[in-house]
């Protein structure tokens, strides 16, 4: 039996059999804190979630307990199928794109659009089996890719900026910045400060203990009204489950395949370029190429399809996951560790009345700096691929519709690349997406209307 560091024993039992704890070099205790770590890292998407998809109309009780069932299954699938240290839960890009720009935007029922999050859950599946998402990873420009992902971060920050009261909107220039005399709005301000100084100074968490303390703040103020009670059973999912499946008639209107398609492309890129900066995060990627990559896809878009039938909109390798790994996190015990934490943290149901939008909203726009993070790995310097990542990345929070951003850019790249003389760079799929923009721009855009 070998004896690690920090006194914890591995070389023998069924977790290190499991997760091979010491071909990895790892404990069980530094696998548990890390899952701690990130748990509380990602724990506000219990919150934030039914915030976000409350505002589209749907009952939060049942998101709060659709998202920490999700999350559970999606962890365990990466804990047993893939071994890796990756957290799963309802993405915030995702459900950002759902409410704000096809229900509230589109003007399409929330009934609806989870009837889309299904087919593109099941089409999603699909392709994970068939072995297609490797192709199509490829064949898309890495810058193009990291355009997407600042996009989204930006517009998630563009959300929530107008949740907390930041920005409000203006007749003259769209948009201005909000009334600092509203009491609210100084609960934003104070959970931006604090979430920002603990993540500065990096620690675990910063993200939760800042929702906490604003949370604290708002009840001691009286800007929040207390609870009823701390802990009750889990609310009942009856609301929500099985609504995606009963509406798929309605998929049948064109605007809902453009909706699918936008689902797909999100829950594909996002979830595909995350694993791989967590994987080069963890030193696992090997010749470029990150193992079990398949898997990983795999319990992604399993989890993706059992919380479209539950009701929530599809789940994502989180960024978060990357506190974790900071802390020494290598193997699936700390995904197994977060969703053992977010079974627990079924029972805290009754606190969503204190968790206001203005709580949430440091939140957002937290999770959108680390998102922009990805800015850096474009390449500024060549004008050809400078403009459309440019209009990916600001086409989002100026349409405030991530669809549209993704449009502007594999409509800009083919023909820029052709006229720069890098033609034989744009490869046969990005030439098919920018039909397939085309058209999706004009059922988006000009069907609705006529
Ligand atoms: N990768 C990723 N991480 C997240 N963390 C919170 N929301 C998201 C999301 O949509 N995508």
């Amino acid at each position: 039996m070998q004896k690690l560091s920090d006194n914890t024993l591995v070389g023998s039992g069924l977790l290190d059999r499991t997760f091979h704890l010491s071909e990895q070099n790892t404990t069980i205790g530094r696998e548990m804190l890390a899952g701690l770590t990130t748990f509380v890292s990602m724990a506000y998407i219990l919150f934030v979630n039914p915030s976000v998809l409350g505002a589209a109309g749907m009952n939060k009780g049942a998101v709060f307990t659709v998202t920490a069932v999700t999350s559970i299954l999606g962890c365990l699938l990466m804990a047993f199928l893939a071994n890796y240290p990756i957290a799963i839960a309802p993405g915030l890009g995702d459900n950002a794109f759902f409410t704000f720009s096809v229900v509230l935007g589109m003007g399409i029922p929330w009934q609806k659009a989870m009837a889309g999050v299904f087919v593109a859950s099941v089409l999603f599946t699909i392709l994970s089996f068939l072995k297609v998402r490797e192709i199509v990873i490829d064949a898309i420009p890495k810058d193009l890719k990291m355009a997407m992902a600042a996009g989204i971060g930006i517009f998630i920050a563009f959300v929530g900026m107008q949740g907390g009261g930041l920005i409000v909107a203006s007749k003259t220039s769209l948009v201005a910045i909000g009334s600092l005399t509203v009491p609210t709005t100084w609960l934003t301000i104070f959970g931006i400060f604090v979430i920002a100084i603990l993540m500065a100074k990096k620690v675990p968490g910063a993200i939760f203990i800042g929702l906490v303390a604003t949370t604290i703040l708002g009840l001691v103020t009286g800007l929040i009204a207390m609870p009823t009670h701390l802990v009750s059973m889990a609310p009942s999912m009856a609301p929500t489950f099985g609504v995606g499946i009963t509406h798929l008639p309605s998929i049948m209107d064109p605007q809902m395949w453009a909706v699918v398609l936008i689902f797909l492309l999100v829950a594909f890129f996002d979830t595909a370029g995350t694993l791989i900066g967590l994987a080069q995060q963890a030193g696992i990627m090997k010749n470029n190429k990150m193992p079990r990559i398949g898997r990983a896809l795999m319990s992604d878009s399993i989890s993706m399809l059992a919380g479209s039938v539950m009701g929530t909109t599809p789940t994502a390798a989180y960024v978060e996951s990357s506190a974790g790994i900071a802390v020494g996190g290598r193997t699936g015990l700390t995904s197994l560790t977060v969703a053992v934490l977010f079974a627990f943290s079924m029972l805290f149901s009754p606190l969503l009345t204190v968790v206001t939008d203005q709580v949430t909203a440091p939140a957002l726009i937290i999770v959108g700096v680390l998102m922009v993070s990805a800015l850096k790995e474009i390449h500024w310097d060549k004008f050809e691929i400078a403009m459309p990542a440019f209009l990916t990345v600001i086409g989002m929070p100026l349409t405030y519709n991530i669809s549209y951003g993704i449009a502007f850019g594999f409509l800009t790249y083919p023909i820029l690349m052709t006229v720069a003389g890098r033609r034989k760079e744009v490869n046969y799929i990005m030439w098919a997406m920018f039909f397939v923009f085309i058209l999706l721009l004009y059922v988006l855009n000009i069907v609705p209307k006529s």
